[in-house]
């Protein structure tokens, strides 16, 4: 035993973290307590250090959770460094094959696997075989280094010939991957660079301590104090509480102009924007002159917002207290009707297929003609997608109207035809005192412009961006004024499933000049998961949110797992007897696994199945329902935006069901340009369903995929 110094620096490693999210919560509980008493009282009885004897680094320290697990801890000095937990032997088996070296590229410690254990199991082979070209010949071994590929560790790097096999080399830290990828997947030296926080040339030498301290340590590292242990005592802490990675701390922190964060599925984009407002609240906190001040998160869907509360309280229940929140979280639609009743705006806003809305459409088509060859349903599309859209009240704003995107053409006089059609729904939508949404975000607008309300809100912080329409992107500009830390948007266009499009320049929110906001790694799902989804969009062109076209480059995760297992068979109800097959081997004591449906009836189909074979299941549709707790949850592909489950089954996905036949019906749209719309907001709404999973994805069918959404 080593006798513990009087003080010690505690700091936790990210991996310790990681750790903790797999051992029982009593064990997780009992841990935090103990580093509590640790920090606090270092040298008292029962705080003692235990050395892992036979490792290679004689550093490494074990510390007694309970009678069953043990923590991993690296102490140099008063320096102690948390960096594993697991049950005894394993947290031993752990502890002695590795060996932590400072790192003077990156600045930090890094943690190793051990020489000896390399030799016991080389995975991959450590001569690259002659006819193939290694992976990383291109860049040179300073390079390699520059993006911290340790220098021990180029001989293995240079016999990488595939990228596969960078995530299999032991040898390679996190670090050293991310990097190794990110250069496999096309991105620069300097993203790279950035992508892992390596902004500066590296300086001087570093010790221990300063590389525990360090900007990019940062990502692994957490120096602990009490407020700290604290929190982490009272409520149980996930790893992105309270770890950033370095680009999602660059963007979530710090003075910005308007800003909009763009990323794959599963990059972060909510947990940035979640710390992003903690940042924002804290600054208004500090500051007594900006009492009463707020910040609002928003985004599209109330089950979302939900969502995004709990988790802020989570994080910083200081900022949400009920007496006098610093921020404010609430929906835009519920946002906007708030403020519309307080301000008697006498109008009920209502949606797309609400039943007065529709017999005033009804009405319509009655007593007009449409103008040669045109459809009530391009009739209501051009309502919804040019009018609304664009907020157009004049004829002659229709007549300028662009319509990019809406395929058919339109004469001038078909415009006029049109037009008074559109007066007509207009003043019987006045009549019956209900408005669309869209009518909603001008409404506010305008009396945000007459300029006698000032709303408390400092910072406005949107999630979900993608499925903003234009009204509602100009009413955010309208909320703050033009500053520094106006406005901060997240969101990915490859996950548009609502048919609402905007432009942030076009809508008077200026992001342009500043592209390099991107969230590229993947930390929910397995880069085989990952493939698979992204092979879905594969060929079809995604806007950025503004004025280009998004790329895709260098997305990627770390993680991996099994292929997604594509499962045809040939009957609907051979899909449901495979699933409970499938479902019987998993642990349902442990695991959450979600089965998503294009519809609802399918649900219900689907749920009715499993439950008279036995099985315990579980809607998901209000946003009070609760998608962590283990177990089998239904939900529509919709309802799984913004959740994510240890396993995801896609069910029904053959061409007899989806696309669903109507999409076919020459009466459904009014052109090809706008079936070829629906579709590929369908393709999204595969994307984001498979994107759910962490480990594993099922896709069921019936037959085949349909050729008309899937290459
Ligand atoms: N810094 C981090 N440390 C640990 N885990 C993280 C970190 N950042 C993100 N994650 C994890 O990655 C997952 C995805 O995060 P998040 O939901 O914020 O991504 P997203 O980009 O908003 O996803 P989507 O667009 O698919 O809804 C979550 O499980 C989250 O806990």
């Amino acid at each position: 035993m080593t006798k513990s110094p009087e003080t010690l620096n505690l700091s936790i490693d990210i991996s310790c973290n990681l750790a903790l999210e797999k051992v029982p919560a009593s064990v997780r509980k009992q841990f935090w307590k103990l580093v509590q008493k640790l920090h606090a009282h270092p040298e008292a009885n029962g705080n003692n250090l235990e050395r892992v004897k036979g490792g290679s680094d004689k550093r490494m320290r074990s510390i007694r959770i309970d009678q069953g697990y043990r923590a991993i801890a690296l102490q140099e000095g008063a320096d102690l460094l948390l960096v594993h937990v697991d049950e005894h032997d394993k947290a031993y088996a752990w502890a002695e094959r590795r060996r932590a070296v400072v790192d003077d590229i990156t600045q930090s410690v890094r943690f190793v696997v051990a020489v000896s254990e390399e030799a016991e199991a080389p995975a991959m082979p450590p001569v690259k075989a002659e006819h193939r070209p290694g992976l990383f010949d291109a860049w040179t071994d300073d390079e390699l280094i520059s993006v911290g590929v340790l220098a021990d560790h180029l001989p293995t790097v240079r016999a990488i010939v595939d990228e596969d096999t960078i995530t299999a080399a032991p040898e390679l830290d996190e670090v050293a991957q991310l990097s190794l990828t990110g250069l496999a997947a096309g991105l620069t030296v300097e993203e790279v660079r950035d992508e892992i926080g390596l902004t500066e040339a590296p300086a001087n030498k570093v010790t221990f301590s300063e590389a525990l301290r360090s900007d990019i340590a940062q990502r692994r590292i957490r120096v602990l104090d009490d407020k700290d242990l604290e929190a982490f005592v009272e409520r149980d802490m996930a790893a992105w509480r309270i770890f950033l990675h370095p680009m999602q701390r660059r963007l979530a922190e710090g003075r910005k102009s308007t800003t909009l964060v763009r990323g794959g599925a599963g990059t972060g984009k909510t947990v940035v924007a979640m710390h992003r407002a903690r940042w924002l609240a804290d600054q208004i906190r500090r500051d007594p002159s900006r009492k009463g001040r707020k910040v609002l998160v928003t985004t599209f869907t109330r089950n979302l917002a939900s969502d995004i509360r709990q988790n802020l309280w989570n994080l910083c229940p200081e900022n949400l207290s009920k007496s006098a929140p610093v921020i404010e979280v609430m929906n835009l639609d519920a946002w906007v009707s708030e403020f519309l009743r307080a301000r008697n705006f006498g109008k009920t806003i209502v949606f797309g297929d609400h039943k007065d809305l529709k017999k005033i459409w009804e009405d319509a088509f009655d007593q007009f003609t449409l103008p040669d060859g045109l459809s009530q349903a391009f009739v209501k599309d051009e309502w919804r997608q040019i009018i609304q859209a664009q907020g157009l009240e004049q004829k002659n704003e229709y007549f300028r109207a662009s319509r990019t995107g809406r395929g058919s053409p339109l004469s001038r006089p078909m415009r006029k035809e049109l037009w008074a059609i559109y007066e007509y729904v207009r003043a019987r939508m006045v009549e019956q005192g209900i408005a669309e949404p869209d009518d909603g975000y001008r409404a506010v607008r305008a009396i945000l412009d007459a300029g006698s309300i000032t709303l408390p809100f400092d910072h406005i912080v949107v999630d979900e961006t993608q499925d903003m329409g234009e009204q509602a992107i100009r009413l955010l500009r309208a909320m703050v004024p033009e500053r520094e830390n106006d406005l901060f948007l997240v969101g990915d266009a490859h996950q548009r499933i609502y048919p609402r499009k905007a432009s942030m320049t076009a809508c008077g929110v200026n992001v342009r000049g500043r592209r390099s906001n991107i969230l590229r790694i993947n930390y929910r799902t397995t880069e085989e998961i990952r493939r698979w989804a992204v092979s879905v969009m594969t060929g079809q062109a995604v806007d950025d949110m503004d004025t280009s076209v998004e790329s895709s480059k260098g997305y990627r995760s770390l993680m991996h797992g099994p292929e997604p297992l594509v499962a045809e068979v040939a009957s609907k109800s051979d899909e449901l007897v495979n699933l409970v097959e499938w479902l019987k081997c998993i642990d349902l004591k442990t695991r959450t696994v979600g089965i998503c449906t294009y519809t609802r009836r399918q649900r219900d189909e689907v749920n009715d199945h499993l439950i008279a074979q036995g099985l315990k299941t579980e809607i998901l549709e209000r946003d009070s329902d609760d998608s962590s707790c283990p177990g089998i949850k239904l939900l529509t592909m919709h309802r799984s935006k913004g959740l994510e489950f240890d396993a995801v089954c896609l069910m029904f996905i053959g061409a007899q069901d989806f696309p669903p036949a109507w999409i076919f019906m020459p009466e459904a749209f009014p052109d090809d340009a706008s079936r070829e719309d629906e579709l590929q907001r369908l393709r999204s709404l595969v994307h984001v369903a498979a994107t759910r999973a962490r480990g594993t994805l099922r896709i069921s069918l019936t037959g085949q995929l349909s050729k008309d959404l899937f290459t």
